[in-house]
């Protein structure tokens, strides 16, 4: 079995390494710059409890080295995802899988829906339908990801906690592709269920990012404090609720209620969100994702979004001061432009 890591960083490295481990799986990892060296020099090596992992596979930033493989996991984030898509064509044969390992909305997130978004794009996560086109939404496997790990040096992946992997078709069926990937991820020694309503637990890893990420970002916060922190706490609260009405008008099931949610973020303790780690390290800020795409889907829904508009206009402004989420000249306006005689 082929299977390329399209983006060998945190979480695509901790998985390319274990499954480089499995027998009979042939995999490949994409990175690029001083982590790719390191990889080529030394192998990719994976820190984890006491141990350390090392994995020496075939590392290359040029996709078209690969040829077409049986599982792409897409371990990018989300923007860069949608800037690699032209690039991930040489990797895909007629059967080949795209397994979207990241957080957030998918960019196929309402392929073969049964209501009537069905095969909807949404702008946010895919501007110019890029993926949908290119990849083919019949090729996405939804992930979502519970591990935390970290690019410590170039080269070495840090392991936090975590070990689950949930995937699932868009469609709902317990096809034969997922459980062929789930058997090598749980060889690996990951637990990766295979689940037949995989949007309900998008929305429920994206409950917590959608507030945590971006309050922690703009307050440097950890998760505990913003998940305890009563004025925090309260706006995550109200965020939550308004994405869980949205959900709710998609069809999505909450299994657990915003409460227990929330408590579930603060026993994880003093973590560093992905989106502060970005900011601190003057990354470009996941916010599409993880936020502007919900505001689309209320707005599709016919929902008002006060609280989550604006922690978003916050958060995106801080992304362009720093320079690290982008500028469109046409939406932001001039001072001149809002002059009213
Ligand atoms: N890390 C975590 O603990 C968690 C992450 N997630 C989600 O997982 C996804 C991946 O995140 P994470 O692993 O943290 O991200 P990382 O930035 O650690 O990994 C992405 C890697 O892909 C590389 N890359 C980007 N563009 C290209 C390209 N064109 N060619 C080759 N390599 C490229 C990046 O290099 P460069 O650094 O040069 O950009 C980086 O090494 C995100 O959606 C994130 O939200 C979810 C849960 C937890
Ligand atoms: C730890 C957690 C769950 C915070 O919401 C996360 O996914 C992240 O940091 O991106």
């Amino acid at each position: 079995m082929k299977v390329c890591i399209y983006g060998a960083g945190a979480i695509g490295g901790y998985l390319g390494v274990e499954l480089a481990q499995v027998e009979g799986v042939e995999v490949s990892l994409i990175a690029r710059g001083s982590h790719l060296a390191a990889i080529r020099e030394n192998g990719l090596k994976l820190d984890i409890g006491e141990e350390q992992h090392v994995a020496k596979v075939t590392a290359t930033d040029d996709p078209k080295e690969l040829g077409p493989q049986d599982f792409v996991i897409v371990a990018l984030k989300t923007h860069q995802a949608w800037e690699i898509a032209d690039q991930m064509v040489p990797l895909l044969g007629p059967d080949t899988a795209v397994v979207t390992c990241q957080n957030g909305v998918p960019w196929w997130y309402f392929h073969g829906v049964d209501n009537a978004y069905r095969n909807l794009r949404l702008n946010t996560v895919d501007p110019d339908d890029r993926q949908w086109d290119l990849i083919g939404p019949q090729r996405a496997i939804g992930c979502v990801v519970y591990p935390a790990t970290e690019i410590t040096a170039p080269g070495v992946i840090k392991h936090t906690y975590g070990n689950k992997f949930a995937i699932g078709e868009p469609d709902g069926s317990i096809s034969e592709r997922c459980q062929r990937l789930s058997e090598v991820l749980e060889k690996a020694g990951f637990k990766a269920p295979v689940l037949p309503n995989i949007r309900d637990e998008i929305w429920l890893k994206l409950w917590g990012n959608l507030c945590f990420n971006p309050i922690s970002a703009l307050t440097r916060a950890t998760l505990d404090v913003v998940a305890t922190d009563p004025g925090t706490r309260a706006l995550s609260r109200n965020m939550m609720e308004e994405a869980q009405r949205i959900g709710a008008r998609l069809g999505v099931h909450f299994r657990v209620d915003v409460e227990r949610r929330i408590n579930g973020a603060a026993r994880v303790g003093a973590h560093r969100t992905s989106m502060l780690q970005d900011l601190e390290k003057g990354r470009q800020l996941e916010i599409d994702a993880l936020l502007t795409a919900v505001q689309e889907m209320g707005r599709l829904v016919d929902l008002q979004t006060p609280h989550i508009d604006s922690v978003l206009a916050l958060v995106q402004q801080l992304g362009r001061t720093q320079g690290l989420y982008p500028v469109f000249p046409e939406e932001a306006g001039s001072p001149e432009s809002l002059v009213v005689d």
